[in-house]
């Protein structure tokens, strides 16, 4: 089957309405009027073969995975979903791979209210881009640079698992199946965090707020830069105890700290709304404060604490092209 005929059977069947869509896939251009006093949201992010999902991830989690580190993104600003575009380049014209991939996208698509409205189909290497659009009432973005000293630092739920999928599917031969199954979930099928986001902003409840794609220790790093101020955190918040058993304390640490992939949010909000977000946000957990750059302090940082005390980590998040 060639392109057009792949457009017309899997991917113009994806569609979905949104309000203001005046044409959507089939011309040069989708036509669409943005409803007027909002702000659009928008942002892309890219999923390659081998560097963001392996050959052996199902279609159908690697159609939910694009759309959903995308969503991620709006979810972060605490923008309404609205519309999508999707370039896909493909080795081959396999419809079974790209019918499933076509269902686990449209699923997460419907179930977040955003349509599909165009894109680019080409042969090449496995690759997928997604953009997506939101809208947000000007002013309520939730920018990283938000955060003020004071504020306490959350995530919207427990991190680390996803990356322990990714090794148990590296290494198959040493890997319970069983026992594997729910971090590969966690790995494949990504939740982006919408409803918290829109929450945080609607009711200006947070401050700063980002998603976790890279890792918390790159991730947060990134509000403390824009933010100027230095986050402390406690590392009891990450004893891992819904890890596996066999890691060690540093392993658990380096995976709910640095090995990416949770698409949590990571926010920051005064002291007096957190009762508020966790009565409707039980999830959502206090790992720590940001505070004031001191006076000897010339760069904002993280500073991890166990008891009290500064501890030394070296944890990197993910970062591409860093050996
Ligand atoms: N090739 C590019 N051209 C222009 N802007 C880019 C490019 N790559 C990344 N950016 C911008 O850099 C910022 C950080 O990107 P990224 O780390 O990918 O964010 P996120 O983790 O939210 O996806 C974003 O504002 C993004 O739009
Ligand atoms: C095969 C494979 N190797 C490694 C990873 C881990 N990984 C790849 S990219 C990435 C970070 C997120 O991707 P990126 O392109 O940086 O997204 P962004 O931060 O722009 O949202 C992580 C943790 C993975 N998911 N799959
Ligand atoms: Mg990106």
């Amino acid at each position: 089957m060639a392109e057009f005929s792949l457009i017309e059977k899997y991917l113009s069947r994806v569609t979905g309405q949104c309000e203001g869509l005046e044409l959507g896939i089939g011309d040069d251009c989708a036509l669409w009027q943005p409803p007027a006093g909002k702000q659009l949201a928008l942002s892309m992010d890219t999923l390659n073969l081998d560097v963001h999902f392996l050959a052996c991830s199902p279609a159908h989690s690697i159609g939910h995975k694009a759309l959903a580190v995308n969503l991620s993104d709006l979810a972060a600003m605490g923008a309404q979903p609205v519309w999508c575009s999707l370039a896909l380049s493909l080795p081959d014209a396999d419809e079974l791979w790209l019918a499933e991939f076509c269902r686990g996208f449209a699923e997460l698509a419907k179930q977040s209210g955003i349509a599909l409205i165009g894109g680019d189909t080409t042969s090449g290497p496995l690759s997928i881009t997604v953009q997506v659009a939101g809208l947000i009432e000007p002013g309520k973005a939730l920018r990283r640079s938000n955060a003020l000293a004071g504020d306490l630092i959350c995530i919207s739920d427990r991190l680390g698992e996803a990356a322990c999928g990714l090794d148990m599917l590296l290494k198959p031969l040493v890997t319970d199946i069983k026992q594997a199954k729910p971090f590969i979930k966690c790995l494949e099928y990504p939740n982006p965090q919408l409803q918290l986001g829109q929450y945080l902003s609607e009711r200006a409840a947070g401050h700063a707020c980002l998603d976790l794609s890279d890792g918390l220790a790159s991730d947060l790093a990134h509000i403390c830069r824009a933010s100027k101020v230095v986050a402390e955190v406690d590392l009891e918040h990450f004893s891992g105890e819904h890890l596996p058993k066999n890691l060690t304390q540093q392993q658990a640490y380096q995976k709910q700290l640095a090995g990416g992939d949770d698409y949590q949010l990571c926010f920051t909000l005064n002291a007096s709304e957190l009762a508020a977000v966790q009565r409707q946000f039980p999830q959502v957990q206090v790992i720590g404060k940001m505070r004031q750059l001191a006076s000897h302090e010339v760069t904002p940082h993280i500073e991890w604490l166990k008891n009290g005390q500064a501890v030394a980590l070296q944890l990197k998040g993910f970062e591409h092209f860093s050996k």
